[in-house]
Protein backbone atom coordinates (compact mmCIF):
# COMPACT_ATOMS: atom_id res chain seq x y z
CA UNK A 1 0.00 0.00 0.00
CA UNK A 2 1.12 3.54 -0.65
CA UNK A 3 1.29 6.16 2.08
CA UNK A 4 -0.38 8.85 0.01
CA UNK A 5 -3.12 10.08 2.37
CA UNK A 6 -5.08 11.57 -0.54
CA UNK A 7 -5.70 8.11 -1.99
CA UNK A 8 -8.58 6.31 -0.27
CA UNK A 9 -7.77 2.93 1.23
CA UNK A 10 -10.99 1.63 -0.23
CA UNK A 11 -13.30 3.14 -2.78
CA UNK A 12 -16.45 2.03 -4.57
CA UNK A 13 -17.92 4.21 -7.30
CA UNK A 14 -21.37 3.66 -8.76
CA UNK A 15 -21.22 -0.04 -8.07
CA UNK A 16 -24.01 -2.27 -9.34
CA UNK A 17 -24.50 -5.92 -8.56
CA UNK A 18 -27.44 -8.22 -9.21
CA UNK A 19 -28.03 -11.74 -7.96
CA UNK A 20 -30.49 -13.07 -10.51
CA UNK A 21 -33.50 -10.77 -10.32
CA UNK A 22 -32.36 -9.13 -7.09
CA UNK A 23 -30.52 -5.84 -7.48
CA UNK A 24 -28.34 -5.91 -4.38
CA UNK A 25 -26.40 -2.78 -5.37
CA UNK A 26 -27.88 -0.11 -7.61
CA UNK A 27 -25.08 2.43 -8.03
CA UNK A 28 -23.55 2.63 -4.56
CA UNK A 29 -20.43 4.67 -3.79
CA UNK A 30 -18.28 4.75 -0.67
CA UNK A 31 -14.76 5.77 0.28
CA UNK A 32 -12.64 5.01 3.30
CA UNK A 33 -9.53 7.01 4.10
CA UNK A 34 -6.77 6.46 6.68
CA UNK A 35 -7.81 7.36 10.23
CA UNK A 36 -11.50 7.34 9.34
CA UNK A 37 -14.28 5.40 11.04
CA UNK A 38 -17.05 5.00 8.50
CA UNK A 39 -20.38 3.37 9.32
CA UNK A 40 -22.30 1.60 6.60
CA UNK A 41 -25.85 1.73 7.85
CA UNK A 42 -28.96 0.08 6.54
CA UNK A 43 -31.76 -2.36 7.25
CA UNK A 44 -31.52 -6.09 6.55
CA UNK A 45 -31.20 -6.59 2.82
CA UNK A 46 -30.12 -2.99 2.12
CA UNK A 47 -26.95 -4.24 0.42
CA UNK A 48 -24.35 -3.67 3.16
CA UNK A 49 -22.76 -7.11 2.91
CA UNK A 50 -22.76 -7.01 -0.89
CA UNK A 51 -21.00 -3.64 -0.88
CA UNK A 52 -18.47 -4.85 1.67
CA UNK A 53 -17.81 -8.02 -0.31
CA UNK A 54 -17.34 -5.97 -3.46
CA UNK A 55 -14.92 -3.66 -1.63
CA UNK A 56 -12.81 -6.49 -0.23
CA UNK A 57 -12.70 -8.21 -3.61
CA UNK A 58 -14.84 -11.23 -2.78
CA UNK A 59 -17.44 -10.62 -5.48
CA UNK A 60 -17.08 -9.16 -8.92
CA UNK A 61 -19.30 -6.18 -9.57
CA UNK A 62 -21.50 -5.83 -12.66
CA UNK A 63 -20.81 -2.12 -13.09
CA UNK A 64 -18.86 0.72 -11.51
CA UNK A 65 -15.40 0.53 -10.02
CA UNK A 66 -13.83 -0.75 -6.84
CA UNK A 67 -10.36 0.31 -5.80
CA UNK A 68 -8.08 -0.69 -3.00
CA UNK A 69 -5.41 1.91 -2.38
CA UNK A 70 -6.12 3.46 -5.75
CA UNK A 71 -5.88 0.23 -7.75
CA UNK A 72 -8.46 -2.23 -9.00
CA UNK A 73 -8.52 -5.75 -7.65
CA UNK A 74 -7.35 -6.95 -11.07
CA UNK A 75 -4.27 -4.76 -10.72
CA UNK A 76 -3.45 -5.66 -7.12
CA UNK A 77 -4.24 -9.38 -7.30
CA UNK A 78 -4.11 -11.15 -3.94
CA UNK A 79 -1.57 -8.59 -2.64
CA UNK A 80 -4.51 -6.18 -2.22
CA UNK A 81 -5.74 -8.43 0.58
CA UNK A 82 -2.61 -7.83 2.62
CA UNK A 83 -3.76 -4.25 3.02
CA UNK A 84 -7.06 -5.32 4.56
CA UNK A 85 -8.36 -6.97 7.65
CA UNK A 86 -11.83 -8.34 7.04
CA UNK A 87 -14.28 -9.79 9.50
CA UNK A 88 -17.38 -11.21 7.82
CA UNK A 89 -20.70 -11.51 9.63
CA UNK A 90 -20.23 -15.23 10.27
CA UNK A 91 -16.60 -15.28 11.22
CA UNK A 92 -15.31 -18.82 11.61
CA UNK A 93 -12.71 -19.41 14.22
CA UNK A 94 -11.79 -22.96 15.13
CA UNK A 95 -13.98 -23.77 18.14
CA UNK A 96 -11.80 -26.65 19.37
CA UNK A 97 -8.61 -24.62 19.19
CA UNK A 98 -7.67 -22.32 22.04
CA UNK A 99 -7.46 -18.55 21.71
CA UNK A 100 -3.67 -18.84 21.32
CA UNK A 101 -3.93 -21.66 18.79
CA UNK A 102 -6.43 -19.73 16.67
CA UNK A 103 -4.06 -16.76 16.57
CA UNK A 104 -1.16 -19.08 15.69
CA UNK A 105 -3.17 -20.60 12.86
CA UNK A 106 -4.14 -17.24 11.33
CA UNK A 107 -0.57 -15.97 11.72
CA UNK A 108 0.63 -18.96 9.72
CA UNK A 109 -1.79 -18.05 6.90
CA UNK A 110 -0.13 -14.65 6.69
CA UNK A 111 3.34 -16.20 6.94
CA UNK A 112 4.30 -14.13 10.00
CA UNK A 113 7.74 -14.81 11.45
CA UNK A 114 7.61 -16.37 14.91
CA UNK A 115 9.12 -13.45 16.81
CA UNK A 116 6.94 -10.86 15.04
CA UNK A 117 3.88 -13.01 15.68
CA UNK A 118 4.63 -13.45 19.38
CA UNK A 119 4.97 -9.71 19.86
CA UNK A 120 1.75 -8.94 18.01
CA UNK A 121 -0.11 -11.72 19.76
CA UNK A 122 0.70 -10.28 23.17
CA UNK A 123 -0.27 -6.78 22.09
CA UNK A 124 -3.56 -7.91 20.56
CA UNK A 125 -4.44 -10.16 23.50
CA UNK A 126 -3.79 -7.19 25.77
CA UNK A 127 -5.88 -4.79 23.70
CA UNK A 128 -8.72 -7.28 23.50
CA UNK A 129 -8.36 -8.15 27.20
CA UNK A 130 -8.14 -11.83 26.36
CA UNK A 131 -4.91 -12.77 28.17
CA UNK A 132 -6.68 -14.68 30.91
CA UNK A 133 -8.68 -16.64 28.32
CA UNK A 134 -5.75 -17.54 26.07
CA UNK A 135 -5.95 -21.28 26.78
CA UNK A 136 -9.72 -21.47 26.50
CA UNK A 137 -11.22 -23.11 23.38
CA UNK A 138 -12.74 -20.47 21.08
CA UNK A 139 -16.02 -22.41 21.19
CA UNK A 140 -16.24 -21.76 24.94
CA UNK A 141 -15.84 -17.97 24.71
CA UNK A 142 -18.71 -15.54 25.25
CA UNK A 143 -20.12 -13.86 22.13
CA UNK A 144 -18.17 -10.67 22.83
CA UNK A 145 -14.87 -12.44 23.51
CA UNK A 146 -15.30 -14.47 20.36
CA UNK A 147 -15.79 -11.31 18.30
CA UNK A 148 -12.76 -9.67 19.91
CA UNK A 149 -10.66 -12.74 19.10
CA UNK A 150 -11.94 -12.57 15.52
CA UNK A 151 -10.92 -8.90 15.31
CA UNK A 152 -7.50 -9.81 16.75
CA UNK A 153 -7.07 -12.52 14.08
CA UNK A 154 -8.05 -10.02 11.36
CA UNK A 155 -5.40 -7.59 12.65
CA UNK A 156 -2.44 -9.95 12.95
CA UNK A 157 -0.94 -8.86 9.64
CA UNK A 158 -1.28 -5.15 10.55
CA UNK A 159 -3.68 -4.07 7.83
CA UNK A 160 -4.16 -0.36 7.11
CA UNK A 161 -7.88 -0.84 6.64
CA UNK A 162 -10.21 -2.94 8.76
CA UNK A 163 -13.60 -3.96 7.41
CA UNK A 164 -16.16 -5.38 9.84
CA UNK A 165 -19.58 -6.70 8.90
CA UNK A 166 -21.96 -6.19 11.84
CA UNK A 167 -19.27 -6.93 14.44
CA UNK A 168 -21.46 -6.37 17.49
CA UNK A 169 -24.34 -8.58 16.45
CA UNK A 170 -25.20 -10.79 19.44
CA UNK A 171 -22.64 -9.09 21.70
CA UNK A 172 -23.57 -7.93 25.22
CA UNK A 173 -23.41 -4.17 25.97
CA UNK A 174 -20.17 -4.32 27.99
CA UNK A 175 -18.28 -6.25 25.29
CA UNK A 176 -19.83 -4.00 22.69
CA UNK A 177 -18.37 -0.99 24.44
CA UNK A 178 -14.97 -2.72 24.71
CA UNK A 179 -15.02 -3.43 21.00
CA UNK A 180 -15.78 0.21 20.31
CA UNK A 181 -12.92 1.34 22.54
CA UNK A 182 -10.64 -0.93 20.49
CA UNK A 183 -11.92 0.51 17.22
CA UNK A 184 -11.31 4.09 18.38
CA UNK A 185 -7.75 3.10 19.30
CA UNK A 186 -7.13 1.66 15.84
CA UNK A 187 -8.53 4.78 14.20
CA UNK A 188 -6.39 7.02 16.42
CA UNK A 189 -3.40 5.02 15.14
CA UNK A 190 -4.33 5.93 11.56
CA UNK A 191 -6.18 2.78 10.54
CA UNK A 192 -9.26 3.19 8.34
CA UNK A 193 -12.21 1.27 9.78
CA UNK A 194 -15.36 0.50 7.84
CA UNK A 195 -18.14 -1.12 9.78
CA UNK A 196 -21.58 -2.23 8.71
CA UNK A 197 -24.22 -1.90 11.37
CA UNK A 198 -27.99 -2.06 11.65
CA UNK A 199 -27.80 -0.21 15.01
CA UNK A 200 -28.48 3.51 14.97
CA UNK A 201 -26.63 4.24 18.22
CA UNK A 202 -23.51 2.70 16.68
CA UNK A 203 -23.99 4.65 13.47
CA UNK A 204 -24.11 7.86 15.50
CA UNK A 205 -20.66 7.05 16.96
CA UNK A 206 -18.96 6.88 13.56
CA UNK A 207 -17.03 9.79 12.10
CA UNK A 208 -18.97 9.49 8.88
CA UNK A 209 -21.95 7.39 7.90
CA UNK A 210 -23.20 6.09 4.60
CA UNK A 211 -26.92 5.29 4.69
CA UNK A 212 -27.83 2.51 2.32
CA UNK A 213 -31.31 1.40 1.21
CA UNK A 214 -32.16 -0.86 -1.70
CA UNK A 215 -28.58 -0.83 -2.87
CA UNK A 216 -28.38 2.97 -3.08
CA UNK A 217 -26.79 5.59 -0.88
CA UNK A 218 -29.56 7.77 0.59
CA UNK A 219 -27.33 10.11 2.55
CA UNK A 220 -23.73 10.44 3.62
CA UNK A 221 -21.92 12.64 6.11
CA UNK A 222 -21.03 13.26 9.70
CA UNK A 223 -23.92 11.94 11.85
CA UNK A 224 -24.44 15.19 13.79
CA UNK A 225 -24.41 17.24 10.58
CA UNK A 226 -26.95 14.96 8.94
CA UNK A 227 -29.22 15.14 11.98
CA UNK A 228 -28.91 18.94 12.13
CA UNK A 229 -29.97 19.09 8.48
CA UNK A 230 -33.15 17.10 9.12
CA UNK A 231 -35.76 19.51 7.93
CA UNK A 232 -38.68 17.80 9.64
CA UNK A 233 -39.94 18.28 13.20
CA UNK A 234 -39.95 15.44 15.71
CA UNK A 235 -42.58 15.08 18.43
CA UNK A 236 -43.14 12.86 21.43
CA UNK A 237 -46.65 11.84 22.43
CA UNK A 238 -47.99 10.62 25.76
CA UNK A 239 -50.55 7.99 24.87
CA UNK A 240 -52.18 5.62 27.38
CA UNK A 241 -51.35 2.01 26.48
CA UNK A 242 -54.96 1.11 25.60
CA UNK A 243 -54.98 3.95 23.03
CA UNK A 244 -51.59 3.23 21.50
CA UNK A 245 -52.45 0.97 18.59
CA UNK A 246 -55.27 3.30 17.49
CA UNK A 247 -53.02 6.38 17.61
CA UNK A 248 -50.16 4.54 15.86
CA UNK A 249 -52.48 3.40 13.05
CA UNK A 250 -53.94 6.83 12.52
CA UNK A 251 -50.47 8.42 12.50
CA UNK A 252 -49.14 5.81 10.08
CA UNK A 253 -51.97 6.58 7.71
CA UNK A 254 -51.42 10.31 7.88
CA UNK A 255 -49.54 11.67 4.86
CA UNK A 256 -47.79 14.16 7.13
CA UNK A 257 -46.07 11.46 9.20
CA UNK A 258 -42.71 10.09 8.12
CA UNK A 259 -42.22 7.60 10.94
CA UNK A 260 -43.75 6.50 14.22
CA UNK A 261 -41.81 4.51 16.81
CA UNK A 262 -42.34 3.55 20.45
CA UNK A 263 -39.94 5.39 22.78
CA UNK A 264 -40.25 4.01 26.30
CA UNK A 265 -43.61 5.14 27.68
CA UNK A 266 -44.14 7.46 24.73
CA UNK A 267 -44.50 7.45 20.98
CA UNK A 268 -42.08 9.36 18.81
CA UNK A 269 -42.94 10.65 15.37
CA UNK A 270 -41.15 12.50 12.61
CA UNK A 271 -43.52 14.86 10.81
CA UNK A 272 -43.27 16.13 7.29
CA UNK A 273 -42.55 19.82 7.83
CA UNK A 274 -45.23 21.09 5.47
CA UNK A 275 -47.95 18.99 7.17
CA UNK A 276 -46.78 19.29 10.77
CA UNK A 277 -49.62 21.61 11.87
CA UNK A 278 -52.14 19.39 10.23
CA UNK A 279 -50.81 16.34 12.12
CA UNK A 280 -50.82 18.22 15.42
CA UNK A 281 -54.46 19.25 14.86
CA UNK A 282 -55.38 15.63 14.23
CA UNK A 283 -53.93 14.72 17.64
CA UNK A 284 -56.43 16.71 19.66
CA UNK A 285 -56.63 15.34 23.24
CA UNK A 286 -53.14 13.77 23.07
CA UNK A 287 -50.29 15.42 24.98
CA UNK A 288 -47.63 16.32 22.42
CA UNK A 289 -44.22 17.93 22.92
CA UNK A 290 -41.36 18.83 20.60
CA UNK A 291 -38.36 16.51 20.70
CA UNK A 292 -34.77 16.93 19.66
CA UNK A 293 -34.11 14.90 16.50
CA UNK A 294 -31.62 12.07 16.79
CA UNK A 295 -29.91 9.80 14.31
CA UNK A 296 -32.66 7.20 14.40
CA UNK A 297 -35.25 9.87 13.51
CA UNK A 298 -33.14 10.87 10.54
CA UNK A 299 -32.74 7.29 9.41
CA UNK A 300 -36.42 6.46 9.73
CA UNK A 301 -37.45 9.67 7.99
CA UNK A 302 -35.22 8.81 5.06
CA UNK A 303 -35.83 5.10 4.88
CA UNK A 304 -39.49 4.74 5.78
CA UNK A 305 -40.72 7.22 3.22
CA UNK A 306 -37.65 7.96 1.16
CA UNK A 307 -39.48 10.13 -1.36
CA UNK A 308 -39.84 12.75 1.37
CA UNK A 309 -36.11 13.44 1.61
CA UNK A 310 -35.17 15.29 4.76
CA UNK A 311 -31.45 15.81 5.06
CA UNK A 312 -29.60 17.59 2.37
N1 LIG B 1 -25.32 -14.61 -3.02
C1 LIG B 1 -26.54 -14.11 -3.14
N2 LIG B 1 -27.48 -14.72 -3.91
C2 LIG B 1 -28.71 -14.22 -4.06
N3 LIG B 1 -29.15 -13.06 -3.47
C3 LIG B 1 -28.27 -12.41 -2.70
C4 LIG B 1 -26.93 -12.89 -2.48
N4 LIG B 1 -26.30 -12.02 -1.66
C5 LIG B 1 -27.19 -11.04 -1.37
N5 LIG B 1 -28.38 -11.28 -2.00
C6 LIG B 1 -29.57 -10.43 -1.93
O1 LIG B 1 -29.15 -9.09 -2.16
C7 LIG B 1 -29.84 -8.19 -1.29
C8 LIG B 1 -28.84 -7.44 -0.43
O2 LIG B 1 -28.27 -8.36 0.48
P1 LIG B 1 -27.08 -7.99 1.49
O3 LIG B 1 -26.71 -9.25 2.22
O4 LIG B 1 -26.02 -7.30 0.74
O5 LIG B 1 -27.81 -6.97 2.46
P2 LIG B 1 -27.44 -6.53 3.94
O6 LIG B 1 -27.75 -5.09 4.03
O7 LIG B 1 -26.06 -6.96 4.26
O8 LIG B 1 -28.45 -7.36 4.80
P3 LIG B 1 -28.18 -8.19 6.16
O9 LIG B 1 -27.95 -7.18 7.22
O10 LIG B 1 -29.47 -8.94 6.32
O11 LIG B 1 -27.01 -9.08 5.89
C9 LIG B 1 -30.81 -9.05 -0.49
O12 LIG B 1 -32.07 -9.01 -1.15
C10 LIG B 1 -30.20 -10.42 -0.54
O13 LIG B 1 -31.18 -11.43 -0.43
Amino acid sequence: MTDDASIPLLEAQNVTKAFGEVKALAGASLRLGPGELVGLVGADGAGKTSLIRALVGLIEVDGGTVRVDGRSWKETGPSGREALGYMPQQYSLYPDLSVDENLTFFASLFGLKRKVFEERREKLLGMAQLQSARDRPAGALSGGMYKKLAVACALLHRPRALVLDEPTNGVDPVSRRELWVLLYEFVADGMGVLLATPYMDEAARCGRVVLLAQGKVLAEGEPATLVAALAHPVIELDVPSHERSRVVSSLEEHRGVLSVTPAGQHLRAVLRREHADDVRRSLRGVRVRDARPDFEDLYLALVDRPQAGGAS
